[in-house]
């Protein structure tokens, strides 16, 4: 276990129990994954970039005053993403940090207009991350799939491309399962990318977009209603209407709850008023996911222990959560059962020892 992500509110028992069980992961981005050791890896190859090499002088250039500090301080780390070898690097040492977690699944976030924009080849790109994809499952049993997303603030070029990459049957890559919507809220509305997502639905593509991170619940609805959401990546502000809570736990649908995350970019004030409670009480399905796990100091076992803390649970309620993840996951009806099964069994023993 990380020593310096143990919750001293949470019994250390509970923490090797997290430790040790198997987990999905829904909501987690590629180059927000990037772990220090990559980050300063890559930052030395490409020693114009003002990302600091130093582990340590990271942890500081990874304090955020807001969200638009984040997404620059984001933007400053995909810049050293320069070459289909660094995409390869990045994506299969996430994994390795996956699996080390005990995750057996993850449905990770990936930008794919940032890297074309920045001149790597799409076809190169594409086999980069499906060689990652082939050798994590391999060597580390953790299986990954692809969202692509639209940094919605990037506008329309963007969104026309992220969408072509994810369409065309000569680029997409065999691991992609979803389409999102990333990036800044505030000025960037949803219902201007129902096009776009009207076209990934016809693909065969689940539609996963974030909204209610930074702005209030009528995004929440308009994602639901304009761009056919099946999940909502934080849908944090759903809590301020109850309407959409009982809308939400009716239809099944989802939140990609990431607590650290709302509190380093300050989308929340502090752990203690974050709504997952609210969630859970209203009858929402909750998954927890990391986000960006090193820049916001975290990782899946981590928020797991938060949410222990903020919802009161013991084993069997974690595991709960877990399987929430795997039921809310786009894996087939035997790939949930497989890794349910696993949880189960996991919890069972613990219990009996
Ligand atoms: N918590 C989060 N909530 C929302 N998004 C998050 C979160 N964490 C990570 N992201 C990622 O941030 C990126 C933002 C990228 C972006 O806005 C942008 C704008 C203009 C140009 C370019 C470019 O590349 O040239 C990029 C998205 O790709 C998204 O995947
Ligand atoms: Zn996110």
């Amino acid at each position: 276990m990380t020593e310096h992500l143990v919750d001293p509110d949470v019994p250390r028992d509970l923490h090797a129990f997290i430790a040790g069980l198997p987990k999905a992961e829904l909501h987690v981005h590629h180059v927000g994954s990037a772990s220090p050791r990559i980050v300063s890896e890559l930052a030395a190859r490409h020693p114009d970039s003002k990302v600091p090499t130093d582990p340590e002088a990271l942890v500081d250039y990874f304090q955020f005053t807001d969200f638009a500090h984040f997404i620059d301080v984001y933007l400053s780390v995909v810049d050293l993403i320069r070459t289909p070898e660094d995409v390869r690097l990045l994506t299969y040492e996430v994994a390795r940090d996956m699996a080390r977690q005990q995750v057996r699944y993850a449905e990770l976030t990936i930008t794919p207009f940032s890297s074309t924009r920045r001149g790597i080849d799409e076809g190169a790109f594409m086999a980069a991350i499906e060689d990652a994809r082939k050798a994590a499952e391999a060597e580390f049993g953790t299986v990954l799939r692809w969202c692509f997303d639209i940094p919605g603030e990037a506008g329309t070029e963007a969104a026309e491309e992220t969408t072509r990459l994810a369409t065309d049957d000569r680029v997409r890559p065999e691991g992609l399962v979803s389409f999102g919507l990333g990036g800044p809220e505030i000025g960037v509305s949803r219902p201007r990318f129902k096009p776009y997502f009207d076209r990934a639905i016809a693909a065969g593509l689940h539609s996963v977009p974030h909204a209610g991170e930074t702005t209030g619940p009528q995004t929440v609805w308009d994602a639901l209603t304009d761009l056919r959401a099946e999940r909502i990546g934080h849908g944090t502000s759903s809590a301020q209407d109850p309407k959409l809570l009982a809308h939400l736990a009716e239809r099944r649908i989802p939140l990609e709850v990431c607590p650290t995350s709302n509190i380093a970019t300050r989308a929340v004030r502090t752990l203690d008023e974050h709504p997952i409670k609210e969630f859970t009480r209203a009858g929402v399905l909750v998954t927890i996911n990391s986000d960006d796990p090193p820049m916001f100091g975290t990782d899946l076992n981590n928020e797991y222990a938060v949410a222990a803390r903020l919802l009161d649970l013991d084993a069997r309620g974690l595991a709960d959560l877990a399987k929430n993840a795997v039921e809310a996951s786009f894996l087939d009806g035997p790939g949930k059962a497989r890794i349910s099964d696993e949880i189960d069994t996991y919890t069972s023993a613990w219990l009996a020892s």
